[in-house]
């Protein structure tokens, strides 16, 4: 698929958008989707084609009554055809309505599993990837996109599908009255062809300028209001006054411009309706003059004619619409139809909890380099602690051991086996990391926990949060574990959140953790609770902390330090506060302050 897909494109300040499907590739994509709803598809458009169909019957009906008025037949010959007129309103109305409903139901069911299969692939998104695009480009596709498409499920394509519809049954069933009265009905044709070019080629950019001149107006008027005090203490009223008024008058003008476009297209649509109409009338006066075909048939043709007017201004006034929705259709493509991200082929499983760094280098952005070569090995089990001064790398170097960014060089092992190989799944299962940016779901406490494992018992729940210290906070909610938590509901402290997620990592239960919250200042409750919580929450598998309170240090098995990148010392506390080098002075610093 990559293959097919718009490579990214580069933009300003090393941004890379995510990639943006072709045509084709929408096209590819949502076949796709309406694979598995084939059937519907079809029963759909037969529906639709067959209420439109009906519908043609009225004109031919009352072509009917001309005739049998011409014939000069009794007022009794008029009635049959005007109740099938109306059983063939009904008919029709009856079946557009129930086809239309069922091609919006059928255009919903392909955006909600598109919508699934974007979210599945945007979590899966390696997170530099999202970083080079700006987190923007991907929140901009899953609401402003979706919504468009949203939109035009609802509205602009059961337009354009009924529309379309009509117009091409409406020219068949004029060719099958008399195939002349088809030909001179396309006269219209290139007018109308013209007429949409014109229009599409002059509506983009006024739209877009009067959208920037929107913005500008809203954006003038914020400033002028909001700043209203400063406005009034340096008397700047005039000015703002006249910087508004000036905006306003910009807007004005180009709302103007649009409405003038407006009607100059519907004028041009005018045209061509006259055109076509006038000589389906002359036509229809030669054939029945000559004896061709009959008034009644000259007079459905012109009403086929007439009736062609709604759907054809209809069908231009929405592909607008239309073509912005495909447009924002080939942005969700684009990332729903990212390969999945691949499982390594033979995965081997890591014989234990160590970690071995290797040479490992990385760079957020090509120009600076942020790690310069770590070394570093962890054995099954050991507790170490990672310290050095703010920006030194030490989050970063977590991140990598995690499998949350690539290093740009070196290699990263688990076990004895290298991430690559291990694959996304496994190493998730093998490495958590726990961050200082919490999220407690909304949900129930109880849901909030098994996140981290779906089938655990309530026993073990109670037992995870028992070993993190949350048991007894948690059966004092109002609803125990049943309690509602997360946005709107229950709110829980900042050292709350923290052992919650220590309990989810206790849940999960992976051989190695890195911990790096630093939620709680040293020395305080929170943070006593949360140090004894983690030392509960790492007993038994290999543990890295990024540690942001000394005294985290001081308890390790061993202290990594890394300064700018590079890692300096390594060794038991003891053994580096006797070297008297870097972990000695910042000991020293922080000593310092706790007398
Ligand atoms: N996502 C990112 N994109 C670009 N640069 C980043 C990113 N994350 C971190 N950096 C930069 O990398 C360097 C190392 O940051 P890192 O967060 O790893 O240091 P740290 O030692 O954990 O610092 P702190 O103790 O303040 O969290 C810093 O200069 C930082 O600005």
């Amino acid at each position: 698929m990559s293959d097919t897909v718009d490579t990214t494109s580069p933009l300003p300040g090393g941004r890379e958008l995510l990639p943006v499907a072709t045509a084709a590739d929408t096209r590819a994509a949502v076949g796709r989707l309406l694979r598995p709803h084939r059937w519907r598809a079809v029963v759909t458009l037969a529906v639709l084609v067959a209420g439109s169909a009906v519908a043609l019957l009225v004109a031919p009906l009352l072509g009917r009554i001309v005739d049998v008025v011409v014939a000069g037949a009794g007022s009794a010959a008029v009635v049959g055809p005007a109740v099938l007129i109306a059983v063939v309103a009904v008919v029709a109305g009856l079946l557009t309505t129930v086809g239309m409903s069922l091609l919006v139901g059928l255009g919903e069911r392909l955006l909600a599993r598109l919508r699934e299969q974007f979210v599945d692939r945007a979590l899966a998104l390696p997170l530099e990837q999202v970083e080079r695009a700006g987190g923007g480009d991907l929140t901009a596709r899953v609401t402003g996109d979706v919504a468009v498409v949203g939109e035009a499920v609802r509205g602009a394509v059961p337009k354009l599908a009924r529309a379309g519809l009509t117009i091409v049954l409406t020219l068949l069933a004029m060719g099958a009255l008399d195939w002349r009265f088809l030909v001179v009905a396309l006269l219209a044709v290139p007018i109308q062809i013209h007429t949409a070019r014109w229009y599409v080629r002059n509506a983009g950019p006024v739209y877009a300028r009067q959208r920037v001149a929107e913005g500008g107006l809203q954006q003038q008027l914020l400033d002028t209001v909001g700043g209203a005090a400063t406005v009034r203490a340096f008397l700047l009223a005039d000015d703002h006054v006249d910087r508004v008024r000036g905006r306003s008058l910009t807007a004005v003008d180009l709302v103007l411009r649009g409405i003038r476009l407006m009607t100059r297209f519907y004028a041009r649509l005018n045209l061509a309706e006259f055109v076509g109409l006038a000589a389906v009338l002359v036509t229809g006066f030669l054939l029945v003059g000559n004896g061709s075909v009959t008034a009644g048939t000259a007079t459905a043709a012109a009403l086929y004619f007439h009736s062609l007017f709604g759907p054809i201004s209809s069908a231009l006034v929405t592909i607008d619409e239309a073509l912005s929705a495909g447009a924002s259709l080939a942005r969700i493509v684009g990332v729903a139809e990212l390969p999945a991200p691949g499982e390594p082929q033979h995965r081997a499983l890591p014989m234990d909890g160590s970690v071995k760094v290797a040479d490992v280098h990385h760079a957020y952005r090509a120009d600076r380099p942020v790690l310069h070569g770590v070394d570093l090995d962890i054995g099954a089990a050991e507790r170490v602690a990672l310290v050095g001064a703010s920006g030194a790398g030490k989050t970063t170097l977590a991140k990598l051991i995690a499998g949350v960014h690539r290093p740009t060089g070196g290699s990263i092992s688990l076990g004895g086996v290298g991430l690559d190989e291990l694959g996304p799944e496994l190493a998730r299962r093998t490495v958590v990391l726990v961050t200082q940016e919490v999220h407690v779901f909304a949900g129930t406490l109880a849901d909030d926990l098994r996140l981290a494992r779906p089938d655990a018992t309530e026993a073990q729940l109670r037992e995870a949060l028992s070993t993190v210290g949350a048991l007894g906070w948690a059966d004092a909610l109002p609803d125990g574990l049943d309690t509602a938590v997360g946005e709107g509901a229950h709110t829980l402290s900042v050292t709350q959140a923290q052992q919650l997620a220590l309990a989810r990592l206790v849940l999960a239960d992976p051989p190695v953790a890195i911990l790096d919250e630093a939620t709680a200042e040293a020395g305080s409750a929170g943070a006593r609770v949360l140090e004894a919580a983690a030392t509960r929450a790492l007993a038994g598998r290999t543990g890295l902390l990024v540690a942001h309170r000394m005294t985290q240090a001081a308890t390790a098995d061993r202290v990594v330090v890394l300064d700018t990148g590079r890692l300096v010392e390594i060794g038991h506390h003891d053994e580096l506060v006797a070297a008297g080098g870097r972990y000695a002075a910042l000991w020293e610093a922080w000593s310092a302050t706790r007398t």
